[in-house]
C-alpha cells in the first residue's frame, strides 16, 4: 500500500473479482503511514506483540489516517475504473464492536491502551453496499460500548469481517512471502497448513505476523473456507493467490483439513 504502482494493479484486481462475478469487501490496514505521521507530530511509536501500543492522542492520529487517509486513496484507485468503491469506518453503522485488549507478552497480559477486539459485527450495511454493486473499503476501527472509540489490528478486523459475512476466502497481504517455518533464521516459506498446526506455531510468532496468523486461525475456525497470506509486493498477488491451487504464499485450511506441506510445493 505504501508503493504507488502496487496500489493501482490491487484496485486494478478488486474490480477485475467484481467484473468475475465475485463480492470482494476490502479491509485495509496503514501502520507505515500512521507511524510516520506519530513520528511528524512527535508522539511515540511503540508497539507490543505486533500491536500499536494506543494513547488517547495516538488514537486521533490512527483514526485520522486511516479513515481520512489510507481508505481514501484506496476508494480514489478503485473508483478509476468506475464507481465501485464505497468507504467505511468500521465504526459506522455499529459495523465493528469491540471491547479493549491487552498484548500478551512472554505469558504476561501488557497493557497497550485503546485497542480493541471486535466482539461483534453487525454486517448489515456492508450487505446492502453489496447488494447494490458495491465494493465495501473499511477501515480497522471500532466503536467500544464503553463510548470509546478502538484501534484494531486490521488483519484482525478483516478476520472478524470475513467470519460475519460467511466468506469463502480471507486473503492477508503482506510485506514477506509468507509465513516463514523459522524466522528470521530461514526463510522457508510454510505452504500449507491446518488450524491444528497454525495454533501449534503461535507461540513462535512475533510482530505484525502474530496478529496476522491469529485472524487467519480465527476465520477456518469460524467457517471461512481457508486463509491465505499473500506478498503484497508481487503485482496482482491478489488474483493469483485466488485462482492458483495452493498458490503463492501460506494457505491456512480447516482443522479436519491436512496441512503439513512446508516445502512450497
Ligand atoms: N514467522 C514469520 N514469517 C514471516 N514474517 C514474520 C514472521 N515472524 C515475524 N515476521 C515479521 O512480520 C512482518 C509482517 O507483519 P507486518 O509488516 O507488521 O504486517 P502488515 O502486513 O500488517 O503491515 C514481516 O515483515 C516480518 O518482519
Ligand atoms: C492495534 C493496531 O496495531 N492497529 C494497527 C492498525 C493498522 C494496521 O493494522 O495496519 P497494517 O496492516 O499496515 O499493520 C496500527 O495502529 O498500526
Amino acid at each position: 500500500m505504501v508503493d504507488p504502482s502496487l496500489h493501482r494493479t490491487f484496485a486494478q484486481d478488486v474490480v477485475e473479482l467484481w467484473h468475475a462475478g465475485l463480492r470482494p469487501v476490502v479491509v485495509h490496514g496503514g501502520g507505515p503511514q500512521i507511524s510516520a505521521m506519530l513520528d511528524r507530530l512527535g508522539l511515540e511509536v511503540r508497539f507490543e506483540a505486533g500491536l500499536r501500543v494506543t494513547t488517547p492522542e495516538t488514537m486521533d492520529v490512527v483514526r485520522m489516517v486511516l479513515t481520512g487517509r489510507v481508505q481514501r486513496e484506496l476508494v480514489g484507485a478503485i473508483n478509476v475504473h468506475g464507481p465501485f468503491a464505497v468507504g467505511l469506518s468500521g465504526e459506522d453503522a455499529h459495523t465493528m464492536t469491540a471491547v479493549r485488549r491487552t498484548a500478551s507478552v512472554d505469558g504476561r497480559p501488557v497493557d497497550i491502551g485503546l485497542v480493541g477486539d471486535v466482539v461483534a459485527v453487525d454486517a448489515s450495511a456492508i450487505g446492502a453496499l453489496l447488494e447494490r454493486g458495491h465494493i465495501p473499503v473499511i477501515s480497522p476501527v471500532a466503536r467500544g460500548e464503553d463510548g470509546q472509540v478502538y484501534n484494531v489490528n486490521a488483519d484482525l478486523a478483516a478476520s472478524a469481517l470475513a467470519v460475519a459475512l460467511g466468506a469463502d476466502r480471507l486473503m492477508v497481504m503482506t510485506d514477506v512471502e509468507g509465513l516463514y517455518a523459522d524466522w528470521p533464521r530461514s526463510n522457508d516459506v510454510i505452504a500449507r497448513l491446518n488450524a491444528a498446526e497454525l495454533h501449534a506455531l503461535l507461540p513462535r510468532l512475533a510482530s505484525g505476523m502474530l496478529p496476522k496468523m491469529e485472524g487467519c486461525l480465527r476465520a477456518v475456525r469460524a467457517g471461512v473456507g481457508r486463509a491465505q497470506v499473500i506478498d503484497g509486493r508481487t503485482p496482482h498477488a491478489l488474483l493469483r493467490g485466488l485462482f492458483t491451487e495452493d498458490g503463492p504464499g501460506t494457505t491456512v485450511v480447516p482443522d479436519e483439513a491436512p496441512g503439513g506441506k512446508e516445502d512450497g510445493a
